[in-house]
């Protein structure tokens, strides 16, 4: 028996509520108002990095939740949940869904997304995957390893898609992401406009995750400075 989480985000606001060290806003205390001021607004589920900001935005806001740990390791480009021990302590905090890269790539210390999948089924079978995908081949790789979600997340930030985005061309890629994809797919990466979201809800996608455009103050006042040069 899998949890609720696409219940309740059918055709829904998903907000990543996430601050990297080095941003200005890195705290997890920030991070569970910004998941208050999401929830106020009437977004179904919210999307954080790290356990101790899963876990903050949890106690705050009693929402479902899209965990994911990024963790830079040297013998792999993969950092959105890379090793089975992330997918594990992520998990862990009892998130609805655990996601992770799929981008084709090979992951740290030689591990394999197929041990991973069967190894979380095992662990975890309430939890949902979702797939963080960058091309068409990547989601081909999540329909074949039965994730419960895809995601375009990694779309525009892979050497193979390097400058590419969703909305290029009303969302042809999207469009093309929904045809291949087997599940449920959910739009992410540069969504930074309510009538975006609601395009891609139009076009057949889950839910939206929106992120910098509501949770990323330097980027959102760096549009605005960039306007007036
Ligand atoms: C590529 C990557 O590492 N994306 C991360 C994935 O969790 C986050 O940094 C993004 O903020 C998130 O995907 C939402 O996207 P946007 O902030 O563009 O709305």
């Amino acid at each position: 028996m899998k949890n609720n989480f696409l219940e309740a985000t059918k055709g829904n606001l998903v907000v990543s509520c996430q601050a990297l060290p080095g941003e200005p806003l890195h705290s997890s205390f920030i991070m569970a108002r910004m998941s208050r001021a999401a929830k106020q607004a009437g977004a179904a589920a919210i999307r954080a990095n790290s356990v101790v900001d899963i876990q903050a935005i949890q106690d705050e806001a009693h929402l479902p939740m899209i965990g994911l740990a990024k963790v830079d390791y040297d013998d792999s480009p993969v950092y959105i949940t890379p090793t089975m021990k992330e997918m594990r302590a992520v998990a862990s905090t009892g998130c609805e869904v655990v996601a992770c890269d799929v981008t084709g790539r090979p992951r740290p210390n030689g591990e394999k997304l197929a041990d991973i999948v069967t190894q979380m089924r095992k662990e975890f079978p309430n939890t949902l995957l979702m797939a963080d995908t960058d091309c068409i081949d990547s989601v081909k790789i999540a329909n074949d390893l039965n994730f419960d979600i895809i995601g375009t997340t990694m779309h525009g930030y892979t050497p193979a898609t390097d400058g590419m985005n969703i909305a290029d061309d009303d969302f042809a890629y999207l469009k093309e992401v929904i045809k291949t994809a087997q599940h449920p797919v959910i739009a992410e990466g540069k969504v930074d406009r309510p009538e975006k979201a609601k395009r891609c809800i139009e076009l057949g996608c889950h839910a939206v995750v929106v992120g910098g455009a509501i949770t990323r103050p330097l980027q959102i006042a760096t549009g605005f400075v960039n306007a007036l040069k």
